[in-house]
């Protein structure tokens, strides 16, 4: 069971600000769920697990409050030096925040991730919501089930059911998660929408663009560095390299005559351009970085 919740909502009307993340089994909705809040492309969504890699915030300004979405990759059994460091990087972000979603499908029936995950949040201080996703994908009987089957699992503060697909509760959800923040002034000024570094997000898209129709081959093997953004006017030229561990891998990015690398760079440049506002002129190099997951020192040098 959860413990008590910090602090109950409060309807005061004084104005609230704070940290909120949510947190699930693989492929549960949270990206999804974070850019349907926040409203723009920020976080990276897959039909695969475990690619979210960054920490994201993304701030929703509100007349009331402010929410700072936090955004964490999945939990899971550490393989590698990276997978480890990973799994840190959750528990440091689950012990810094104010509300935590727990997502859970409304379409899977609960597992042994979702208890293992609501275990893990028992320890913290934070306020645990649980919220259902993809509704859009169930009947009414079976989302009612479901949440009894929720209700179950632990003692949450609220249970919120939504589609980040269809947008139904998704403001609803915005505004409980806003009533367990603290009382607070506002933490970021009114114009930002996110602090992650520029660099980072466009490394994301593109490895996102890198990864599709081959995450089955490398679901962890490409990593991106941003070397160069150059603002000119209208254009940005954006020099980056996508780290591979292998040759054959290199040869899998590339594809027959460049034909694939063209792609993903055509794909990432379109994505780029929507988050920058600008044309791009996109230079992709297809680096080999031996075993890089196993080494601390590439792993610093790649951003982890
Ligand atoms: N129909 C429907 N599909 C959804 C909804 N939310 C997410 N999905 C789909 O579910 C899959 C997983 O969504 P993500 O947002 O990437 O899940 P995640 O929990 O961030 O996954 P990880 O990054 O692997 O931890 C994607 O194919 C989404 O398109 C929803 O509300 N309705």
């Amino acid at each position: 069971m959860l413990k008590q919740h910090r602090g109950d909502a409060k309807s005061d009307g004084g104005y609230r600000a704070g940290f909120a993340c949510f947190v699930g089994r693989p492929n549960a909705g949270k990206s999804t769920l974070t850019n349907a809040i926040i409203g723009q492309k920020i976080a990276i969504t897959s039909s695969k697990p475990q690619t979210t890699r960054h920490v994201i915030r993304g701030v929703l300004h509100r007349p009331d409050g402010q929410l700072v979405l936090v955004d964490t990759p999945g939990l899971h059994r550490p393989r590698t030096l990276l997978g480890e460091r990973l799994n840190d990087l959750v528990r440091a972000t689950w012990s810094e925040v104010d509300v935590i979603g727990l997502c859970i499908p409304a379409d899977e029936e609960i597992g042994r991730g979702d208890r293992f995950i609501s275990g893990e949040l028992a320890e913290l201080k934070a306020t645990v919501l649980a919220v259902v996703t993809k509704t859009d994908l169930v009947g009414k009987e079976q989302l009612a089930k479901q949440l009894l089957a929720v209700s179950e699992l632990a003692d949450f503060a609220e249970i919120v059911p939504v589609s980040a697909v269809s947008g139904d509760q998704v403001e609803l959800l915005v505004e409980v998660m806003g009533r367990y923040l603290p009382p607070s002034p506002q933490l970021y000024p009114d114009d930002m929408l996110t602090d992650e570094p520029e660099h980072v997000l466009i490394g994301e898209l593109i490895r996102e663009a890198a990864l599709e129709g081959v995450r089955d081959e490398l679901p962890h093997s490409i990593a991106v560095v941003v070397e160069e953004i150059q603002p000119e006017g209208r254009l940005t030229r954006i020099f980056a390299d996508l780290y591979v561990e292998r040759s054959s891998q290199k040869a899998i990015v590339i594809g027959a005559r460049g034909a694939r690398l063209k792609e993903v760079g055509t794909q990432a440049r379109a994505q780029i351009e929507e988050l920058l506002g600008t044309k791009v002129f996109l230079d992709l190099h297809v680096r080999i970085a031996k075993d890089w997951q196993r080494d601390p020192k590439q792993l610093r040098k790649l951003g982890f």
